[in-house]
């Protein structure tokens, strides 16, 4: 059986070597994408590659200083060439389920600022429908809860609030400062119309389904890679 890592890096390798100098990229979050990031930063090392990055969460971040990947504030950048994030679950339209390292809201507004966007995975992401696995990461404003909890639940939704990071007691905090819930709303029948339900929801400040925003999806697999 194939390692799992294996998998995330062969994707993140092979996103990672279609940056070309010059371009400003998005950097997602999570184990997949560190793997591009890592790449990314060997490439800028050993070839000289020039490129600006957005990164979509502190630890992203925090690895781009480690290895030297220059990074514009995402408050400055109106436009990006290129983001690269990895998924949670992903659906044969490629639309998908983020949000398990809680940095949905920042990704999606990466993801809404690229020319392209590349969802690099392993194949075990892979779903018929959403929800099949996953809940929906919420970030909802801390004084938002309440109302936001009631709105959700009547969309059919059985929601928890997310507790316990390692290291810290009580509710999971976003970079952005707001409380993280998921949402189990079981398989979706119609991923569009709650997309667009959640976003009318005031202090629900973002949510993990992400439709019709990718471009392409580079999925490892045990015996190679499929691009789609
Ligand atoms: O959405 C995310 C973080 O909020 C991640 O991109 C998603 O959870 C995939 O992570 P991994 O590559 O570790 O499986």
């Amino acid at each position: 059986m194939a390692d799992l890592n294996e998998l995330k890096k062969n994707a993140g390798i092979l996103a990672a070597n279609k940056i070309e100098s010059g371009m400003t990229v998005g950097l997602g979050t999570g184990s997949t994408a560190a793997y591009m990031v890592a790449r990314l930063g060997e490439r800028i090392q050993t070839e000289g590659l020039k490129i600006q990055a957005v990164s979509t969460s502190w630890s992203t971040t925090i690895q781009c200083r480690q290895l030297g990947i220059p990074l514009m504030d995402l408050g400055d950048a109106e436009h990006l060439d290129i983001a690269i994030d990895g998924a949670d679950e992903i659906d044969p339209q490629k639309n998908l389920i983020k949000g398990r390292g809680a940095a949905h809201l920042l990704e999606k507004i990466v993801a809404s600022m690229a020319d392209h966007y590349i969802i690099i995975a392993d194949d075990g992401k892979k779903v018929k429908q959403l929800g099949e696995k996953f809940a929906v990461p919420l970030e909802i404003l801390p004084n938002a809860i309440a109302s936001v909890t009631y709105k959700v639940h009547k969309l059919g939704a059985d929601l928890q609030i997310r507790m316990g990071a390692p290291g810290k007691d009580g509710p999971v905090i976003s970079d952005s400062g707001n409380l993280i819930a998921d949402a189990k709303f079981g398989t979706i029948n119609d991923p569009e119309k709650l997309d667009s339900e959640l976003n009318k929801i005031p202090g629900l400040l973002g949510h993990g389904l992400f439709i019709g925003m990718a471009n392409k999806v580079i999925l490892a697999t045990p015996n190679g890679i499929e691009e789609w």
